[in-house]
């Protein structure tokens, strides 16, 4: 088994009290700083972790950290500081690879973190979304992580993936909200959807993942959340919405805008923005402290 090899260095470069972590975190864009209240912290290099490839993308480092975590004596933690995308060029089997070395090394529970767009327009920048469902379709449509050959036949080979997100760390996330007195509309529930990226989505596409009942869309995730529930863990996802993925109402007509010019009325043109992956680690930066307090919050929770 591929992931062995990973765990027998990490075997050699973390102390024993740290090696059985609880919680297995996964840091979204521009959210590394999630881990900055890790006590007894050790960072690993992925180079040095066989079976682990590079973070390329700006806002993700390629360390994996390990500490305790929460009030009191903390929880043992292990924390990716920067998570793989398939549109990188990292194969599936090589993004949810950390997951899968995570299950073995004992984590129960997953907290997975990611920046994304809105599509709910009920859904303001800086809201921080408990994910209960996703709409991957990469999944449906040949790119599922679970594909090919089964590398231990004691998983499951059809995996149900109907009570995916946990519901009761999603409750305790809300409650956690309650005791941090946060504000009610600073989180909110929602659908993940997933694409492939690395363009973001045109109107159109926007429009269309709205249509078919999602709230956040994004470019990573679900590969993990799949290979977790397959290794058996409990999986929370928190988005963070850095953006709002902009779907006006209707197309506006050149020939209108061009027939008005010609008649003398030209109207102010309409610009709409454009979504920046510096927006969105900008966005991290000011509102990770948020996702940061739920996650500590939970840990002294559990
Ligand atoms: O999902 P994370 O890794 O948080 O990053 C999100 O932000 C990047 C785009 O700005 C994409 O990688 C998208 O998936
Ligand atoms: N696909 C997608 N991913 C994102 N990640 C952060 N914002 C976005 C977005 O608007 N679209």
């Amino acid at each position: 088994m591929a992931e062995l090899a990973a765990l027998q260095v990490l075997k050699e470069l973390v102390p024993p009290e740290l090696q059985t972590p609880r919680v297995g975190i996964i840091c979204g864009s521009g959210l590394s700083g999630l881990a900055t209240s890790l006590r007894q912290i050790v960072l690993v290099s992925y180079d040095k972790l066989p079976g682990f490839v590079e973070s390329t993308v700006p806002g993700h480092k390629s360390i994996l950290a390990f500490g305790l975590m929460g009030s009191g004596a903390g929880v043992p933690v292990v924390a990716m500081l920067g998570r793989f995308h398939p549109y990188e060029g990292h194969k599936l089997s090589s993004v949810v690879f950390p997951v899968r070395v995570m299950a073995k090394m004992g984590v129960k529970d997953i907290f997975i973190t990611n920046a994304a767009g809105a599509l709910n327009p009920a859904l303001a920048v800086g809201t921080v979304v408990v994910v209960h469902d996703h709409i991957a379709l990469p999944n449906l449509t040949g790119m599922n992580p679970l594909l090919g050959p089964q590398q231990d036949p004691s998983l499951p080979r059809f995996l149900p993936l109907s009570d995916t997100y946990s519901r009761s760390l999603r409750k305790l996330v809300f409650k956690a909200a309650h005791e941090l007195s946060i504000e009610r509309d600073a989180l909110a529930e929602g659908t993940y959807a997933w694409v492939s990226g690395p363009t973001y989505e045109t109107a159109a596409e926007g429009r269309f993942l709205r249509g078919i009942g999602a709230d956040v869309v994004g470019m990573s995730t679900v590969p993990e959340v799949v290979a977790a529930r397959e290794e058996g863990m409990n999986v929370l996802v928190l988005s963070l919405v850095t953006n709002a993925v902009v779907i006006p109402e209707g197309y506006k007509s050149v020939r209108d805008e061009v027939e008005a010019e010609i008649a003398g009325n030209p109207k102010a043109e309409v610009v709409d923005e454009v979504v920046s992956h510096e927006e969105v680690l900008a966005l991290g930066k000011l509102k990770g402290g948020l996702v940061k307090s739920l996650v500590e919050k939970v840990l002294d929770l559990l």
